[in-house]
């Protein structure tokens, strides 16, 4: 178990971090953390990880593993010796090693040099490694920036495998929300250092939308039935709420009828955000 009470981290005179609750995070629980640039995500696992002081109280597993938005490795030697080196351990004498390697499609890349490595590649590297110290948490911050969809889309399918039925907390703080939607049961919204919300995805998604949400590509807005609420959805889109299932199938075939085209979801991350945050925003405007 992971639990995090009150944490507030000061650079200077700065407040990056000042959560305002108590958070417990429990095995099996894979959490995706949002929020905008800036907004805390990164402080909060510096925080977990002694990088950075804070105040409140954090009881936390004796290890946790953490991959970096960044990183840099020794650029003369092939990814085997990085491997080897920063493990302490014998590569052909180590199974468990060369089951991560083989699961992460690793092999033909070990002679080569880290600098050699496209981005997927480079991120693999740094995924074997973390994994391999089978931590009861682990943190990933922006594990797959700057990756191509497929490649992404493939590392989480990899990542969803490896921790099937593993009891591992995970901490993953994207601004890729199709990756929580993929991996994660919970998420916590951060927002200028402050937790907006914590809790499971499905609980989440009840509270500020419903029981579903139709989304339709229609920036004028749409005139569904009497009985809907529209919430908040992104720029040229009209989102409708549904309170359950017959409500959300007659606001379809209404919208058919019209001649428009829908989509339904139930846990879509963005839509969560975007009303979670919409309270916040109002509240700091006076509205
Ligand atoms: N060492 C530091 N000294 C001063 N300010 C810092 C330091 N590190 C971070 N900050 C500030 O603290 C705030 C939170 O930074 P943090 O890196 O936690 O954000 P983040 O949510 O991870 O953002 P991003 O999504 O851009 O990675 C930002 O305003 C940042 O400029």
């Amino acid at each position: 178990m992971l639990e995090m009470k009150h944490i507030k981290v000061n650079y200077g005179n700065f407040v990056a971090l000042d959560m305002g609750c108590d958070i417990t995070i429990l095995e099996h629980d894979i959490v995706g953390i949002i929020g905008s640039n800036g907004a805390g995500k990164s402080t909060l696992i510096k925080a977990l990880t002694n990088q950075v002081a804070y105040s409140g109280e954090i009881n936390k597993p004796n290890h946790i593993a953490v991959h970096l938005q960044e990183n840099n490795y020794p650029t003369t030697v092939n990814c085997r010796t990085i491997l080897e080196g920063l493990l302490q351990t014998s590569y052909r004498k180590n199974q468990r090693l060369i089951e991560l390697v083989k699961f992460f499609d690793f092999e033909k890349n070990l002679n080569q040099k880290f600098s050699q490595l496209s981005g997927g590649q480079k991120q693999r590297l740094t995924i074997i490694m973390v994994l391999y110290q089978d931590a009861p948490l682990t943190c990933f911050d922006e594990l797959s920036t700057g990756l191509d969809f497929e490649t992404r889309c493939n590392l989480m399918n990899k990542i969803k495998s490896w921790y099937a039925n593993k009891p591992a907390m995970i901490l993953l703080i994207t601004h890729y929300f199709d990756e929580i939607e993929k991996l994660a049961n919970k998420l916590l919204i951060i927002d200028h250092g402050r937790v907006i919300d914590y809790g499971r995805i499905t609980t989440l998604f009840e509270k500020y939308i419903g029981y579903s949400a139709i989304i339709v590509d229609c920036p004028e807005g749409v005139t569904v039935l009497n009985d809907y609420q529209i919430v908040r959805g992104e720029q040229g889109q009209t989102v409708i709420a549904c309170k359950n299932k017959s409500h959300q199938q007659q606001i379809v075939n209404h919208l058919n009828q019209q001649g428009y085209l829908c989509s339904v979801t139930q846990n879509s991350i963005n839509l969560i955000y975007l009303n979670a945050l919409s309270g916040i925003t109002k509240e700091r405007s006076g509205q």
